[in-house]
């Protein structure tokens, strides 16, 4: 059996930097056509020099594989002219509420505060992206944050709001009531829930932010992403951290998916019956609402079973010492 993808874009990715980026970058630039790289590096990439810079660095790691790293900047308040001259570079601003997550201390603290950026990236059509949660309860900071979403979505409504790496029921009842608003969706969110994570003994290599909810919460996300949702885009969030930093206390929030990602997903749409939708979701959605066309790149998946590694250097991947039923075969 097989099955074959067209040109698939991954819309939520963590390269890192050094050594980190160049063992990461080829699981990616190997099986996408594309990605959108995040921005949360030390310091942050919030400007156009260090993006460039990061760019290149990406392009040396990525070899020969046909593959467009789609750069985004880190949110601060931008003057115009900035904008202006990073706007060929950038995909979009990604926005990080200060300390919510990985390398987020130089994000926003107060979003009333820095309007007139959003302002600017509405007038000249620069896509949002956004890391919605609160500083509330574990459980409900994404919930929490969803009011913050509807209210930009209807102050600025002609900017393309990104909802990243939903993972609730709420979540994707939201996308349906704003036109502007758009979410990716993260593989293992539409695995797991907070048992996978905690409910036997702890998993720290499943442990991420947002953290996996409910099970009516990853239903609802699984039902979306199968049905081709078409304001729903895949972004794998495939966030390496070294064992040492995963395996110990005060583990780092971020699973590594990269080299599962296309497998698995074939493998979760196959289980239901859904695969005619994959290609939007991996790749025809984000397309559309972005109006970009990544290079052409096909990818094809046999069913012939993949034994993971335990590990790829020091980071564990996700499914490590699994075997996959479902394995890229062929890229051309
Ligand atoms: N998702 C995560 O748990 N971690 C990400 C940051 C992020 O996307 O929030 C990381 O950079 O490690
Ligand atoms: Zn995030
Ligand atoms: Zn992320």
């Amino acid at each position: 059996m097989e099955f074959t993808i067209n040109s698939p874009i991954d819309m939520h990715l963590h390269l890192r930097e050094g050594a980190m980026l160049e063992r990461v970058t080829p699981l990616t630039s190997e099986h996408f056509s594309a990605a959108i790289i995040m921005p949360n590096l030390v310091p942050p990439v919030d400007n156009l020099e260090r993006l460039l810079q990061y760019r290149q660095e990406i392009e040396a790691a990525r070899g020969d594989d046909v593959f467009d790293p789609l750069m985004m900047l880190f949110f601060r308040q931008y003057s115009e002219a900035e904008l202006l001259a990073a706007r060929e570079h950038i995909f979009g601003i990604k926005l990080y509420p200060a300390g919510a997550t990985t390398n987020s201390e130089a994000g926003v603290k107060a979003l009333d505060e820095v309007e007139e950026t959003f302002a600017l990236m509405e007038k000249m059509g620069i896509p949002l992206m956004i890391h919605g949660e609160t500083h509330g309860f574990v459980m409900d900071r994404e919930k929490e944050f969803l009011p913050v979403y509807a209210k930009l979505a209807e102050k600025f409504p002609k900017l393309k709001i990104t909802m990243e790496h939903i993972t609730t029921r709420d979540a994707v009842e939201l996308l349906d009531r704003y036109e502007n608003l758009y979410a990716t969706v993260t593989l293992h969110h539409l695995v797991i829930t907070l048992n996978d994570v905690a409910g036997g003994l702890l998993n720290p290599h499943l442990f991420c932010k947002p953290i996996a909810k409910r099970p009516e919460d990853r239903e609802a996300l699984l039902q979306a992403a199968l049905a081709g949702h078409p304001k729903l885009m895949f972004g794998s969030d495939s966030a390496p951290h070294p064992i040492s930093k995963k395996e110990c206390c005060g583990c780092a929030a971020g699973l590594f998916t990269a080299p599962v990602c296309l497998p698995t997903l074939v493998e979760l749409f196959e289980q239901h019956d859904a695969l005619g939708n994959l290609q939007a979701f991996v790749s025809g959605n984000a397309q559309r609402i972005h109006g970009f066309t990544p290079p052409a790149k096909t990818v094809k998946l046999e069913k012939i079973g993949m034994d993971m590694p335990a590990r790829y250097g020091d980071v564990v991947p996700y499914r490590a010492g699994e075997t996959l039923p479902w394995a890229v075969t062929d890229i051309s």
